[in-house]
């Protein structure tokens, strides 16, 4: 029935002139489904803006999917209307693989409330400080990493995000290289943005078998019992190692030893969703991190004028006897505005998170049912060429006044970049800071080239990009 009336797309209760928003024809049963390309599903929503415009109405599976590519459309919604649209797609997909206690997942309730607390009581602007010990210790942990062995430089780049975020969450010092905690963390990481990326969970929740692939097949990454045995040991393996220095009358002050605020819920429903919240700081905090410095990395290859200027920069406030701190940070615009133009020209959740309506609603004369899933389509948001002209260049000094000094108006926020309204990313604050970081001490020390080949020419690098959660 579901699916018969909402191929029907103008039909809102008594009033058939509010249709549902413009999208493509949609074949029975699969809808939209091969509308979207599954290798790459950002230039197919890229497609799809070009052809029907700010919100893009696909069904999928019977679900109904609104794709919004406009900044000033999800903010009306997601921020404005946030009473209404800060639920969560609910798929069974997420308790057969463990990760129904994860923050992200968790649908708008008691549960994702008591994990929202946490964050504010640990992550909040105004706590950001306690965390720079940390983050510097990472980043020299990086710089002499990366001067070691540069060739390694993205398992580098991991290791560093690692590295910040377990000593926050754990008081775990990580191990320059092939630490235990950060293998376990990183091959789960791999398989859990492809799962969990905005279209996977649909597929799986109506072809279920897809969970039963054995794991040495391919398409094995799917199966749902291995998937749920790594998780498990992903959220329990720092906890042992907590207890066990506990147990040496070792003491550890940590997030993870945050006292959890009162709740009406059970202990054993709020041992269960602290485990949840340690683990969502990690696997929101350490892929998003790293691969944008990565896209950093690969950015600077490409531009080296870029490099120089920052240098130039860098040289000039900091000298050449110490490293960048976060005390030189607005004394230096322009690696400001390169770091800012990284998140820009490849915003690293390409697609956020989805969010989901929990009312009937209207909206510029189109009807949005109750339950539609509602994907802010932020990489078109960065793209904007009304706000962003030339936006695939990359152009740092698109951020900054003609004097050089930052620019502060609505062009230059890029707050959407972390998403949206009463689900926006809790760890961003967190995440600028190492990313600053990082991206000032990188640029002091190093110089990032494109490889050579046998007869040290310089080989071009060619961007391939994963498409998941995270790209
Ligand atoms: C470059 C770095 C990062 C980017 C671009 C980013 C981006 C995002 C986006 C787009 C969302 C979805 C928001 C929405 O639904 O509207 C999100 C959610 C989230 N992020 Fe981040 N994030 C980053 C780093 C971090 C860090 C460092 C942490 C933890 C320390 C973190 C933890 C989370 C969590 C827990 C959520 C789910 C919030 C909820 O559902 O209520 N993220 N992030």
């Amino acid at each position: 029935f579901r699916l018969i009336s909402l191929s029907r797309r103008c039909a809102f209760k008594g009033d058939p002139s509010m249709c549902l928003p413009p999208g493509p024809p949609s074949l029975p049963l699969i809808g939209n489904a091969l509308d979207i390309s599954a290798k790459n599903p950002g230039q197919s929503f890229a497609d799809l803006a070009k052809k029907y415009g700010d919100i893009v109405c696909l069904h999928i599976f019977g679900e109904t999917v609104l794709v919004i590519n406009s900044l000033s459309i999800a903010k009306d919604l997601l921020e404005k209307r946030s009473r209404i649209y800060s639920g969560r797609p609910q798929y069974a997909t997420y308790k057969s693989y463990g990760a129904d206690l994860i923050t992200p997942f968790l649908d708008y309730g008691d549960p994702w409330r008591l994990h929202r607390r946490l964050f504010n009581q640990t992550m909040r602007q105004d706590m950001i400080e306690s965390f720079r010990p940390a983050q510097k210790r990472s980043v020299q942990q990086l710089l002499s990493n990366l001067s070691s062995s540069p060739k390694a430089w993205d398992e580098h780049a991991y290791t560093f995000a690692s590295g910040a975020i377990l000593s926050t969450t754990y008081d775990y010092n990580v191990q320059p290289r092939a630490d235990p905690l950060v293998q376990v963390f990183t091959s789960t990481l791999d398989s859990f943005t492809f799962l969990f990326s905005p279209v996977t969970p649909i597929i799986l929740s109506v072809m279920p078998f897809l969970k039963l692939m054995p794991p040495s097949l391919p398409g094995g990454i799917l199966n749902a019992k291995a998937f749920r045995t790594a998780m498990q040991e992903m959220i329990n393996m720092p906890f042992n190692i907590l207890r066990a220095r506990k147990d040496a009358g070792k003491s550890a002050s940590c997030i993870a030893t945050t006292p959890v605020p009162r709740t009406t819920m059970t202990p054993a429903e709020v041992d269960f969703h602290f485990k949840g919240f340690c683990t969502s700081v990690f696997g929101g905090g350490a892929g998003t991190t790293s691969e944008t410095l990565r896209i950093f990395v690969l950015l600077m290859v490409q531009n080296l004028h870029v490099q120089v200027r920052a240098t130039r920069e860098i040289d000039a406030v900091v000298g050449r006897d110490r490293l960048p701190d976060f005390e030189d940070r607005e004394a230096m615009p322009y690696v400001e505005a390169v770091a800012r133009e990284v998140m820009r020209w490849q915003p690293v959740a390409p697609l956020g998170v989805p969010h989901s309506s929990t009312e009937d609603d209207t909206y510029g004369g189109y009807f949005i049912p109750k339950g539609s899933v509602i994907i802010p389509n932020i990489r078109e948001m960065s793209h904007d060429p009304t706000k962003y002209p030339r936006p695939d260049d990359f152009l740092p000094e698109r951020f900054l006044a003609a004097d050089g000094t930052l620019k502060d108006s609505d062009e230059t926020d890029l707050s959407f970049i972390f998403g949206f309204g009463r689900r926006v990313c809790p760890g961003r604050h967190f995440a600028n800071a190492s990313l600053w970081i990082a991206i000032a001490n990188l640029l002091a020390v190093f110089e990032f080239r494109q490889p050579k080949n046998d007869k040290a020419e310089e080989v071009p690098v060619v961007p391939e990009w994963t498409y998941g959660l995270t790209s």
